[in-house]
């Protein structure tokens, strides 16, 4: 059976939330720990080296650039967040990024592009967040990740305040949707423009989970050499099984749906960088928190190896006589 390449995780929190208006998402980190993410992960054959959270800064008076709300805040984080994960990847760990909300990908992307240039995305959401500024219905930066990032959009807006560190980096092709079932106008356009495979919740229903994962690992990486980056954002998943999230629409992923994406994955042995971003435990009751990571953390241990058919690991001694 094929194992990860990456013998190390490497945990990052990213307590921030000035990608959307919503008070809570900077605690995703510490209700995933909480809950016991760490010690899950460790059952596994890898080492885990937790670098703990990152220190965001406040921009005081931090004014919308045109649509866009908090631009420098979010510019600034991300500047640092890229530079932590491109370090994390280039020492060989793969790197777990706790968010946060959505605006992080900004960041993660960037600096795993850094370690490593040939990746691809597999972004599983409900939303595409590929809005540029100008199509952008909310002004939420964690609706607009990928535009940032991606070299066919730049010269459809303004360079963003707070962003002259960001230079594209991957191409609309590198990316493939899991999950989508809101998703605007602007963001439609650019998938059927670039023909960026998108398989939403329509595809999931008619081909199966099962025929998905393989067209879509197909599609974006045909060899299947490239390292892969994951941003995994909750609400991908339904929200009666993540209902601690700033943005649910009804009709996601179920468990099952999502634990098969992440098993997928981590067969493939070129999970590099996954972002878990949009838990918001300020939302909804104490049980919802508890569903939530609950829901989230049986998911992301199936990127480490974690079968539901059972496990050990490598240093198993069987008990006998
Ligand atoms: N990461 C998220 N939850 N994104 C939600 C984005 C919602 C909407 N498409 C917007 O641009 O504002
Ligand atoms: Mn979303
Ligand atoms: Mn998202």
């Amino acid at each position: 059976m094929p194992r990860q390449a990456r013998s190390k995780v490497g945990i990052l929190g990213i307590p921030f939330s000035k990608g959307q208006p919503k008070g809570g998402a900077e605690m995703g980190p510490e209700i995933l720990r909480r809950a016991g993410l760490v010690s899950r992960i460790k059952r596994f054959d890898y080492q885990v080296v937790d670098h703990g959270d990152i220190e965001i800064e406040s921009i005081p008076g931090d004014k919308p650039d045109g649509n866009v709300k908090n631009p420098r805040s979010v510019g600034r984080a991300n500047k640092k967040i890229s530079d932590k994960v491109a370090s994390i990847v280039k020492s060989k760990e793969l790197c777990l990024n706790l968010g946060g909300d959505h605006s992080i990908a900004i960041g993660s992307i960037h600096g795993h592009c850094r370690a490593e240039p040939g990746l691809v995305v597999v972004w599983v959401d409900a939303h595409a967040d590929i809005n540029t500024p100008l199509s952008s219905p909310s002004g939420n930066m964690h609706g607009m990740p990928l535009s940032l990032l991606v070299k066919e959009l730049a010269d459809r807006f303004s360079p963003v305040e707070g962003f002259d560190w960001c230079k594209p980096c991957i191409h609309v092709r590198d990316i493939v949707y899991i999950g989508l079932r809101d998703v605007d106008e602007g963001e439609r356009w650019i998938i059927d423009q670039f023909g960026i495979p998108a398989y939403s919740m329509q595809e999931i229903d008619k081909m199966g989970i099962k025929e998905v994962m393989h067209h879509a690992l197909k599609n974006l990486d045909p060899n299947g050499t490239r390292p892969i980056h994951l941003s995994f954002d909750v609400d991908g998943l339904d929200p009666t099984i993540t209902p601690s999230t700033g943005t649910p629409v009804l009709g996601g992923l179920n468990i099952r749906e999502g634990q098969y994406i992440m098993e997928e994955l981590a067969n493939t042995g070129r999970l590099s960088a996954i972002d878990i971003v949009e838990v918001n435990p300020l939302l909804g009751s104490e049980k919802d928190n508890m569903v939530t990571a609950e829901t989230t953390i049986s998911v992301i241990e199936k990127c480490f190896g974690s079968k539901r058919g059972g496990y050990y690991p490598a240093s198993y001694v069987f008990p006998s006589l």
